[in-house]
């Protein structure tokens, strides 16, 4: 059965079913049951009741509220009502509400509360919400197809209500208050979702009804403050779903901690003579081994040291007066917040990731006052302590792999890193699935060593709320689905505002658009108790906010936090600022801030001075990277590109728009190019899986937004071509750094048409540069038969997409004749297959196009099959024409596919005709003098 509504929100039973599984009906069935309704509503004197409430809702008229309204009532008359027989043992059932974005109405409804089980109706004759009973608590969650599930609870009893309420507030509570106070304006979406009931329910009885909810709504604060009195805590239930998923760990193993378990691991220096210096913990050594890292990175030399320590690692050789020394540097020591600037692909990630781990494993929680940590994390409940936050998901989830496969070299038994990875992160390889924690057989297994866990968009929110429920050291996340969570659960606000380490990754790109306001709020979290906040927002020209924050109590963020901000590109003005250490409240010329200068404002540095270590390269660039460029005209450039993807091996190629994207792909996966699209109009499981494939195929191209441009590493990534420029510097500056990662060759390739050529200029002089790049020889010789091949291509795809289109057509017009209970002319939808001659004439232009597909599909095989020649080049007789092939083809060294190319690399091409034109005329001129 089921019940429509539209307007606000209400209640419509869909299904009563038993499910069979083991409930508890006890309480709650009996309160349901005993309670049943003795009269019917009286309709008039409810509706006449509710008409001033009505008129505050403008869009609704009174027709459609009142249908609402006798809907709702007829679902909860009927659900309430029930006995507990209707619903069999189980008492289990569904219902389903349609919801509308009327607060308004929903408030009013809620206001009208009632105290008894008893009376369902108000003072004024009206129907309650369900969630308005007292003693039943719904809890919300998502049902996976755009609507909610809820599930009835019965509510703790009344007293513990009361106790609460006259109680202290938790620590939890105050937690909602920070996130609510901090940004009054913001406020409205701060209360806890009723899904996070699910979480706190431990000591409340589940009489299961299910209630699907299409579109929820928040914003109940009577709701949400009655379930967060009335349910237990979020660590009671993460015990629980621990001891579940622990089944099998060994007994000990949970009450030790990660300084306990990794205190007796040892690593001989002798076989990493060059991390000799660095103050790390000997299982980090072991990974670092393990990875073949035999010497750290200039950016991870700088600032690991710093982050542990306070201080640089000495450039001095050890002699005898050093243990004096070491004596003064610890009396100096202090941690120190960073911001490091590096070139892509220096190994920026494990510069921050090692100092969190070695923190993790070093520090002794019983010896250092994190004996609340040690204490909870004995409960099997991990707390965070440190908080990466990074722009992407690709790279969020990249950064929580890089963590533990150095945790996983570390440790000498295959690695458990346990519960932690969602199950759409691409496995390290070579690990099997004992690597990502699943239960692999016989052997108890040990909690890992450090739990890891990420929190982006796209993935599941529930597995996300288990694992955050769950507890985790680390937390990597993009900013956006961490927010959203943090806004329903107030615990892991609490964990957030505790953390020992907050990293941003990425900067700069953290702040554009769409991160800044979620970023905002998290690093306000992190902040310190310092009277009325300080910030630039207009709230606080707000005198209730700044009353608020003046009465927050803030005390609770740590005094040692650690920050660490990273990125390739730091504007320099903010990087001068900083060294000058007078970034707090200073405008940038002109009075203006850059939204960089906000963010570092505020941003609670522990630090009055941070440290900065900028090692980037002058131009931004890598020293590996060649670059080049080729001009011509946009219709060519699929067919010079289909050239350059012959002669690859590897290749990011980057086209500005998804529009371009979705065009390009299905043209190269035609001319058999194993591409591999990936922007954000994407699902996030087939952005994984395209990343993943890439990775693993040993010649596929990737063709990406600048979605890919930031910090994702694929090391065997060749070329990475511009197929569309990118509009700043910085954005070219970390798409070329896809390639030349790791001190590892590289090539980057400008494809410029002549409308783009003003725009390379302007880049190339806000890169520094005063040079043209040197031009990438194509072989003109090649170019009219690849051209017939890209037009081939774009007809089959044009006929492929005539037939899409048709089929959809089609299935539109059948499923609206059904909806509409007609019956179609056969012949409207049959004309098309029809081999009438009179049909024939009628069909269009695209019609023929798709009869010639297979024709076309055919050609084109025919051709792809075939060696693509040069003209002047025969294949026949390969010592004869104008270009003789033959020495290429003995030394082996002609292109497979392309005869009459080499098989040189991109940028030995270059080498061999460095220069444009322009440049060779300037260097000839010069040699002339
Ligand atoms: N000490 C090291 N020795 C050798 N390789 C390393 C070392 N440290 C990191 N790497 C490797 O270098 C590659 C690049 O590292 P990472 O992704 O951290 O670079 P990044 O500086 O963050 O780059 P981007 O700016 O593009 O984000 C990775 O494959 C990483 O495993």
């Amino acid at each position: 059965m089921a019940l429509e509504t539209e307007g606000s929100r209400s209640f419509v039973l869909s299904s009563l079913k038993g499910k069979g599984k083991k409930r508890s009906t006890t309480a709650p069935a009996k309160s349901l049951a005993g309670k049943t309704p003795t009269k019917v509503v009286a309709k008039k004197r409810r509706l006449q009741a509710e008409k001033n409430t009505r008129s505050a809702v403008p869009e609704e008229t009174e027709s459609t509220s009142d249908v609402k309204r006798l809907r709702q009532d007829a679902l909860q008359w009927k659900l309430l009502s029930a006995q507990p027989e209707d619903f069999g043992d189980n008492f289990e059932g569904e219902i389903s509400t349609a919801m509308d974005t009327d607060d308004n109405h929903q408030k009013s409804s809620r206001t009208r509360k009632s105290d008894s089980m008893a009376n369902l109706f108000d003072n004024e004759g009206g129907m309650m919400m369900l969630e308005e009973v007292e003693g039943v608590d719904v809890m919300w969650e998502e049902d996976g197809k755009g609507g909610k599930k809820a599930t009835l609870i019965e509510a703790k009893p009344k007293k513990t209500k009361q106790i609460a309420s006259k109680a202290e507030p938790s620590q939890k509570q105050k937690v909602d208050q920070v996130i609510s106070d901090v940004k009054p304006n913001k406020a409205k979406n701060n209360k806890r979702k009723r899904s996070d009931i699910e979480n706190d329910s431990t000591n409340v009885e589940s009489v299961g009804i299910d209630v699907d909810v299409a579109k929820n709504q928040e914003g109940d604060e009577d709701l949400s403050n009655e379930v967060e009195s009335a349910t237990g805590d979020h660590a009671a239930a993460a015990v629980n779903e621990d001891a579940e998923e622990d089944d099998d760990v060994a007994p000990d193993a949970k009450s030790i901690s990660t300084f306990e378990r990794a205190k007796d691991v040892t690593f001989n220096d002798a076989l990493l003579p060059e991390w000799k210096k660095i103050p790390l913990h000997p299982l980090l050594k072991k990974g670092l081994h393990k990875l073949g890292f035999s010497k750290p990175t200039d950016i991870q030399r700088q600032t690991i040291p710093v982050a542990i320590n306070g201080l640089p690692v000495s450039t001095k050789e050890e002699t005898e007066d050093d243990e004096t020394d070491a004596e003064e540097e610890k009396a100096q020591r202090k941690t120190r917040d960073i911001v490091g600037v590096a070139e892509t692909g220096s190994g920026k990630t494990l510069a921050y990731s090692l100092p969190i781990l070695n923190w993790l494993l070093s520090t002794d929680p019983a010896a250092t006052g994190e004996q609340e940590r040690f204490a909870r994390r004995a409960k099997a409940r991990r707390v965070l302590s440190a908080l990466v936050l990074c722009p992407t998901r690709e790279l969020a989830l990249q950064v929580h792999k890089h963590m533990e496969q150095i945790i996983a070299g570390g440790q000498e038994e295959p690695v458990e890193v346990a519960n932690t990875a969602d199950e759409a992160i691409p496995k390290a390889k070579g690990k099997g699935k004992g690597s990502s924690g699943k239960k692999t057989g016989q052997q108890p297994k040990q909690p890992p060593l450090v739990s890891i866990a990420s929190i982006v968009g796209g993935l599941s929110v529930q597995k996300q709320k288990r694992l955050l429920a769950r507890g985790c050291d680390i937390l990597v996340a993009t900013p956006g689905r961490l927010w959203d969570l943090c806004k329903e659960d107030s615990d892991l606000a609490t964990d957030i505002k505790r953390i020992k380490f907050l990293v941003i990754d990425e900067a700069d790109r953290m702040i554009e658009t769409g991160h800044f306001a979620e970023l905002e709020e998290i690093v306000a979290l992190t902040e310190r108790k310092k009277g009325p906040m300080q910030g630039t927002n207009a709230d606080e020209a707000d005198p209730t906010f700044k009353r608020a924050t003046r009465e927050i109590d803030l005390t609770d963020a740590r005094d040692d936090m650690q920050t660490f901000v990273f990125s390739a590109t730091l504007s320099k003005d903010l990087q001068t600022n900083l060294k000058r250490g007078n970034w707090r409240g200073r405008k940038a010329k002109g009075g203006k801030s850059s939204t960089l200068d906000d963010l570092l404002q505020r941003l609670d540095f522990r630090d009055s001075k941070p440290a900065l270590i900028d090692i980037s390269p002058e131009g931004g660039l890598v020293a590996t990277l060649r670059e080049s460029i080729i001009e011509c005209l946009n219709t060519d450039k699929a067919n010079i590109l289909e050239q350059i993807l012959h002669a690859r091996t590897e290749s990011d190629f980057f086209v500005g728009s998804i529009d371009g994207i979705r065009r390009i792909t299905p043209l190269f996966e035609m001319l058999k190019v194993p591409v591999y699209p990936l922007h954000s109009q994407l699902q996030q499981k087939q952005r994984l899986k395209n990343l993943d494939r890439f990775a693993s195929s040993s010649n596929g191209v990737l063709i990406a937004t600048d979605v890919a441009a930031r910090g994702l590493d694929i090391p065997s990534v060749d070329h990475v071509i511009h197929f569309q420029l990118p509009r700043t510097a910085d954005a070219y500056i970390h798409r070329s750094g896809r390639t030349a990662r790791a001190r590892q060759d590289g090539f980057s390739l400008q494809m410029v048409s002549p409308e783009e050529r003003g725009m390379q200029k302007a880049l190339m002089k806000s890169l520094g540069r005063t040079n043209e790049l040197p031009e990438l020889q194509v072989e003109p010789g090649f170019l009219p038969k690849l051209r017939e091949r890209v037009r081939i291509a774009r007809e089959i795809e044009k006929a492929q997409h005539a037939v899409k289109k048709a089929k959809h057509e089609k299935s539109w017009l059948q499923e609206a004749a059904e909806a509409m209970d007609i019956d179609l002319d056969p012949d409207l939808l049959s004309a098309e297959e029809s081999d009438d001659e009179i049909a024939r004439s009628r069909k269009k232009p695209k019609q023929r196009l798709r009869d010639n597909a297979p024709r076309l599909r055919h050609e084109l095989d025919a051709l792809l099959a075939q060696p693509l020649m040069a003209r002047g080049v025969s294949a026949k007789y390969p010592t004869s024409g104008s270009r003789v092939v033959i020495n290429d083809l003995l030394s082996d060294k002609n292109h497979p596919q392309m005869l009459g190319a080499s098989t040189a690399k991109a940028h030995e091409v270059v080498d061999a005709r460095p220069t444009s034109k322009k440049v060779r005329k300037f260097i000839s001129k010069k040699g002339r003098k």
